[in-house]
């Protein structure tokens, strides 16, 4: 990819903690369009990695780039415009109400009644966060970020506390998004991920393991060993699914 396609550019970024590699030497090249998934086992480094490229946390080593220019060289002002970030957890400051929080994080916004009532959470504007379930503080998360519109979203399991209603309906929605901006979209659902997104990124000891469009990685059986499970591949056209089967215990020797 030629560096003027380049939206979020990330090289050679590491990253230590306590004498641990949590990242090691990570560069990827993402496109101002599309839906990427990161996925991995726990502690692979999903969320070191997009907070790196939130620009939350400074690497080691390496660098992050927006837009062609270092990440370091746009105030934290320009850099909430144009880059979305949903944490893992997020909590306020204060025990805001969910109108407020829309109103915050939407600088210039007309109404965050409308806000939430497009995400059918109008009911839920005026509780306080701390009176929030998991799943309505993440659709109130997602709601907030996407009516700012950045060009850049970046989103760390936002589906993990979310029914199955919602949970689809989110990464549904996330994934329509990369069509006219990136997003991309730390999670677990391995099927969301390679149905619904346009290339996926494995990462496992805190590097990029596997990085391509579904159909070039669902076969590999690589993907069995960073995941550390047999994977039956089951064919429910027109998609693939995973089945996760464990392995047989090796015998100690
Ligand atoms: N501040 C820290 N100090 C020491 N180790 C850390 C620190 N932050 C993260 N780690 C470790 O870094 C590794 C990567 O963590 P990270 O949260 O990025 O993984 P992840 O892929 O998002 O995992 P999960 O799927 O469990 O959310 C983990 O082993 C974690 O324990």
């Amino acid at each position: 990819m030629s560096d003027n396609n380049v939206m979020l550019g990330a090289v050679d970024l590491s990253l230590a903690r306590q004498g641990r590699r949590l990242l090691d030497g990570i560069s990827l090249a993402l496109p101002a369009r599309g839906a990427v998934a990161l996925i991995g086992p726990n502690g692979a480094g999903k969320s070191t990695l997009l907070n790196l490229l939130a620009g939350q946390m400074a690497a080691d080593h390496g660098a992050v780039s927006l837009q062609g220019r270092p990440l370091q060289a746009f105030s934290v002002r320009e850099r909430a415009l144009r880059i979305g970030y949903m944490p893992q957890r997020f909590e306020p400051h204060w025990d805001v109400t969910l109108e407020d929080l829309v109103r915050m994080r939407v600088p210039g916004l007309g109404s965050a009644e409308q806000v939430l009532a497009q995400a059918d959470l109008q009911t839920l504007g005026p509780r306080r966060w701390s009176t929030l379930s998991g799943g309505e503080r993440a659709r109130g998360m997602l709601a907030a970020v996407l009516a700012a519109d950045p060009p850049v979203l970046l989103a760390d399991e936002p589906g993990a506390a979310l029914d199955v209603q919602h949970r689809l309906a989110l990464v549904q929605a996330l994934a329509l998004r990369g069509r006219d901006r990136l997003v991309v979209v730390a999670m677990h659902d391995l099927d969301l991920a390679f149905e619904r997104f346009d290339r996926v990124i494995v990462m496992h000891g805190g590097r990029v393991a596997m990085d391509g469009s579904p159909a070039q990685l669902l076969h590999q059986p690589q993907l069995d060993e960073i995941f550390g499970v047999h994977f039956e591949r089951i064919a429910a056209p027109p998609h693939i699914l995973l089945r996760a089967r464990s392995r047989p215990q090796e015998t100690a020797t």
